[in-house]
């Protein structure tokens, strides 16, 4: 079996009294593509910070290709959430995924070779042909196929990834979703995806860790997202139905119907 790319070693991490996750432990291969799903503040966020070594764990240990996770790393290509960048900001598309060599070891390069990486990664997210215009005036799904090409212009090992779907409609979440599978098929990158939502990406995901109150629960789709380890999970009735070959979960407690909801389906939770 090939080195795992990303490993946690019956990792926990808690806030005072508060645990988020404990006894955690996943190894992701080269090329797997796992969701990291859970109701608000059950702890994605920590886990992606702790990932990129921004977030010490209480307990337990993570290795990023057999090294403590550290900032900046080589091995990360990381896509923040998504948000609109201001329309009157100068750059270009190209400067944008250019800043994913700075600091690299591919950043000191003679600048031609910077130019062509830039050039392949732009053209890896089917974005070549808006290069030069600035990133301000691209939509929303345009300017997130230019922040994962500066994810991957490095070649990162991992493709850290959270919740790069927000406020994206259908068609740009399957592009996105689309996009990053490609590269994981082609390239071998790992992906740990953070998302709310678990339909965009169902046709993709090899593993699922789902978080919750504590707990967590790690495995295929179709081991996670039944109606018995969902109601385990949340410690009350859950149900999950497919319906056309989407998940729908209802009777997460707390659900805020308006927040997370969106193309009709049901798979988040917002704890007050
Ligand atoms: N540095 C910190 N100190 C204390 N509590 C923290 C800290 N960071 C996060 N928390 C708490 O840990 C919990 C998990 O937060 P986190 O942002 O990881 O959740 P999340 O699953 O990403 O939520 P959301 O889906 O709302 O983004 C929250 O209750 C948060 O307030």
């Amino acid at each position: 079996m090939s080195a795992p790319v990303l490993e946690f070693e019956d990792a926990g991490l808690s806030f005072g009294p508060r645990r988020l996750w404990s006894g955690l432990s996943l190894r992701v291969e080269p090329g797997e593509f796992v969701a990291v799903l859970g109701a608000n503040g059950s702890g994605k966020t920590s886990l992606v910070r702790a990932i990129l070594g921004l977030q010490r764990l209480s307990s337990g240990r993570i290795r990023l290709v057999g090294s403590p996770p550290r900032r900046g790393s080589d091995d990360i290509g990381y896509v923040p959430q998504q948000r609109r960048i201001d329309p009157l900001t100068p750059m270009r598309a190209r400067d944008i995924v250019g800043q994913g060599l700075d600091g690299h070891r591919w950043g000191l390069g003679r600048q031609a070779g910077r130019a062509a990486r830039v050039r392949a990664a732009l053209e890896s997210v089917d974005a070549a042909a808006f290069a030069d215009l600035p990133i301000g005036l691209l939509s929303g799904g345009e300017q997130q196929r230019v922040r994962i090409a500066q994810a991957l212009v490095a070649d990162p090992g991992l493709l850290l990834c959270d919740e790069p779907l927000l406020s994206l409609d259908l068609r740009s979440q399957r592009t996105i979703t689309a996009l990053v599978d490609r590269r994981r098929r082609e390239k071998g990158t790992a992906v740990v995806f953070v998302t709310h939502e678990i339909n965009p990406v169902l046709p993709y995901v090899d593993r699922v860790l789902y978080l919750a109150d504590g707990r967590f629960r790690v495995g295929s789709v179709e081991e996670v997202f039944t109606s018995t380890t969902m109601s385990e999970l949340y410690g009350v009735p859950v149900e999950v139905v497919r319906i056309n070959g989407r998940i729908l979960v209802a009777g997460i407690p707390q659900a805020d119907e308006a927040h997370h909801h969106e193309n009709g389906a049901v798979s988040g939770a917002r704890r007050g």
